[in-house]
């Protein structure tokens, strides 16, 4: 049986790219190898690809591909063996981590929330890093609960800001956590899977509001399992395949051409 790469490996990668102004690379993968393997093959198998300033890219694959392995490693969470991840030409190493996630903010699967804290705090949470210890214990300043409470009205969870995270929905979740990724004002939002298990109702809020922060510039790359929200919402596409990137191009049309490569 073929497998997607092979399928893949004859699509030109260039041609296939949709035509995006050149702001400069966001992320640059060069042959990384992660330390961590499955069986003797590497998680992450020799990753290539650069993603462009102002770029909206889903991440596709098969369930085990390493799709959130790919996301990890560029946040600096998993450990490379060989070859490089940049952010903005930082390297993520462990003597410039700081420098290279400084742009940069992820979305865990599932949003990661603290279900018995209000919306409000989660999204404070998102500026823990940002401080010392002792300024912490005296509470954020007012500017940085002022700052939350906007991102929740940006987000439309502006009435839900004292409410426990628990007794939100999924959906109403998924928007707080991204309030809370927001706190860094990152340029680079990196989101592992955002919509899965939302209804549809959920899931073209959650879509249209990174859709809105990419309309405001920030590079988006998200893990999508469904193709036509893919081709909706994000410019380009990287399908993963066995710890390698198989595809970068353009995301429309995808949905015909993933679904017959799946099949053959
Ligand atoms: N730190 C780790 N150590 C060992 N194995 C790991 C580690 N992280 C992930 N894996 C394994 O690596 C493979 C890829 O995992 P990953 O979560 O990246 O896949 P995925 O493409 O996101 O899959 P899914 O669509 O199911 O979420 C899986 O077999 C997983 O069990």
């Amino acid at each position: 049986m073929s497998t997607i790469s092979s399928e893949l490996s004859s699509i030109d990668i260039d041609k296939q790219r949709a035509k995006l102004p050149n702001l400069g690379s966001a992320i640059r993968s060069q042959a990384a190898v992660s330390r961590a393997k499955i069986g003797n093959r590497p998680i992450l198998d020799g990753i290539d690809c650069e993603i462009e300033q102002g770029e909206f890219v889903a991440i596709l694959g098969l369930n085990g591909a390493g799709k959130s392995s790919l996301l990890r490693a560029i946040a600096g969470l998993m450990p490379l063996k060989s070859g490089s991840i940049l952010v903005n030409d930082v390297p993520m190493t462990p003597s410039t981590r700081d420098r290279a996630r400084q742009p940069l903010a992820m979305l865990f699967q599932g949003g990661g929330l603290i279900p018995q804290l209000c919306a409000l705090d989660n999204v404070l949470c998102g500026k823990l890093g940002g401080f010392s210890g002792w300024q912490t214990l005296r509470g954020f300043p007012a500017s940085e609960r002022q700052n939350a409470l906007e991102l929740l009205d940006r987000l439309g969870m502006a009435e839900f800001a004292s409410q426990p995270t628990r007794q939100l929905s999924g959906g109403q979740q998924q928007r707080v956590a991204i309030a809370r990724a927001l706190m860094r004002s990152p340029q680079i939002l990196l989101a592992d899977e955002p919509v899965t298990g939302l209804d549809i109702m959920a899931i073209q809020q959650v879509m249209k509001n990174l859709a809105h922060l990419h309309s405001e510039g920030m590079t988006i790359v998200t893990v999508l399992h469904d193709l036509a929200l893919a081709s909706t919402y994000a410019q380009t596409a990287i399908i993963v395949d066995r710890g390698r990137v198989v595809y970068h191009g353009s995301s429309q049309n995808l949905s015909a051409q993933f679904e017959q490569l799946i099949e053959s």
